[in-house]
C-alpha cells in the first residue's frame, strides 16, 4: 500500500449550532502520488472539504488528516489556493514571489515560480491589484507551486483562465506532479478538462461522498447499455432513460449481461452526469487495493 496524501473519516461539518451540514459522513482515502478531482454540485460541499485539508476549518465530526497528520502540523508540506485566490494586491509580482520565498525557507524553488509568471508574459513589477481575474491565478499558482508542496489543494483553479492559459497550466501542473510525486487534489465543474488530467475521482453531493476511487476502476464498475427495455436485475442502475421501447441506461454490473444489450465503458463526462442527475444512486466506494476486482465488479458499500 502506497502512503496516504489525505484520509477522511466520518468528516462532518456543519455552519452554525443549528445549521445545515455542509459535510456529513465523509470517509475516503487519497494515495499519495494520486491527482484527484472534486467534482459535484454548487453547494455540494467541495470547498469546505478544502478548506478542511487547508486547516481553515475545524471538523464538526470526523477527522480529516492530510500527509499523516493533522492539516496543522502539515502545514508548511502542503499548498493551497483558495477559490477567490488571495493575495496582497499593493504588492508587484515579484514582491509576492519573494514573500513566498521568506514565508517558505529552504524549500522555496524560485525558478519554477518565475517560469509561471513568464509563461503568461507577465512583468514581474505589475501590481497585483491590477491584473485580471485569470493573470491573478497565474501568480497564485506561482506561489503555490514555489512551494514545492508535496500536497497541492487547489479550489477551482482553471475557473477564470483562457483555454490556452488553462492547458498549459494543466500541463504544468501534470508535469509537476510526475515528476515530483506530489499529489494534486482539485475541484472543477469542467469535467472535460479533468479526464486526462486526474487519476482519481472524488463526487460529492449534498455534503456526501457518492464516489470515490481511482479513475480507472469507477469508469470499469459502469457499463453504459442500449437495448430493448427490458429488465435490467440485478444490476444497480444508476440512471435509465426510455425512448420508444429502447432504453438506455448507466448500470454497475452484477455479473454477466445479457447479449442483446449493447455496451459501452461511459467517458469520464458521462459518469458524472449521470450520478449528478441522480442523486440517489447507490454510494461507490473502490479503494483501487481490491485484488479481485474487477471480477467481484466492485464493491457498493
Ligand atoms: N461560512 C459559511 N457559513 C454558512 N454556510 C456555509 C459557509 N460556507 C459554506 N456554507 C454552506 O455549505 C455548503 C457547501 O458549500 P461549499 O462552498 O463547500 O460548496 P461547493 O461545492 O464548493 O460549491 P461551488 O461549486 O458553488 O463552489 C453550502 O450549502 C454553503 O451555503
Amino acid at each position: 500500500m502506497t502512503g496516504t496524501a489525505m484520509e477522511a473519516a466520518a468528516l462532518g461539518r456543519r455552519f452554525g449550532r443549528n445549521g445545515e451540514w455542509a459535510l456529513r459522513d465523509c470517509t475516503f482515502r487519497l494515495p499519495a502520488g494520486s491527482v484527484c478531482a472534486i467534482v459535484g454540485p454548487n453547494g455540494a460541499g467541495k470547498s469546505t472539504l478544502l478548506a478542511h485539508a487547508a486547516g481553515l476549518l475545524r471538523p464538526t465530526e470526523g477527522t480529516l488528516t492530510v500527509l499523516g497528520t493533522t492539516p496543522a502540523e502539515a502545514r508548511e508540506r502542503f499548498a493551497y489556493v483558495a477559490q477567490d485566490k488571495p493575495l496582497y494586491p499593493q504588492l508587484s509580482i515579484a514582491e509576492t514571489l519573494r514573500l513566498g520565498s521568506e514565508l517558505n525557507p529552504g524549500r522555496w524553488d524560485r525558478a519554477v515560480a518565475e517560469r509561471i509568471v513568464a509563461d503568461g508574459d507577465l512583468d514581474p513589477h505589475t501590481r497585483v491589484r491590477t491584473l485580471s481575474g485569470g493573470q491573478r491565478t497565474r501568480v497564485a499558482l506561482a506561489l503555490a507551486f514555489g512551494k514545492r508542496p508535496e500536497l497541492l489543494l487547489l479550489d477551482e483553479p482553471m475557473a477564470d483562465l483562457d483555454p490556452l492559459a488553462r492547458h498549459q497550466l494543466m500541463g504544468a501542473l501534470m508535469a509537476e506532479a510526475a515528476e515530483h510525486g506530489t499529489t494534486v487534489v482539485m475541484s472543477s465543474h469542467v469535467i472535460a478538462e479533468l479526464e486526462d488530467a486526474c487519476d482519481h475521482l472524488l463526487l460529492i453531493g449534498d455534503g456526501h461522498v457518492r464516489l470515490a476511487g481511482p479513475l480507472d476502476a469507477l469508469l470499469a464498475a459502469h457499463v453504459l447499455v442500449t437495448g430493448q427495455d427490458g429488465g435490467l436485475d440485478p444490476h444497480t442502475v444508476v440512471e435509465s432513460r426510455t425512448t420508444g421501447r429502447q432504453l438506455t441506461a448507466l448500470i454497475r454490473p452484477d455479473g454477466p449481461l445479457d447479449d442483446e444489450w449493447q455496451t459501452t465503458e461511459p467517458t469520464l463526462e458521462e459518469l458524472v452526469l449521470a450520478h449528478l442527475r441522480s442523486p440517489g444512486a447507490p454510494v461507490l466506494t473502490l479503494t483501487g487495493e481490491d485484488e479481485d476486482w474487477p471480477e467481484t465488479w466492485g464493491a457498493a458499500v
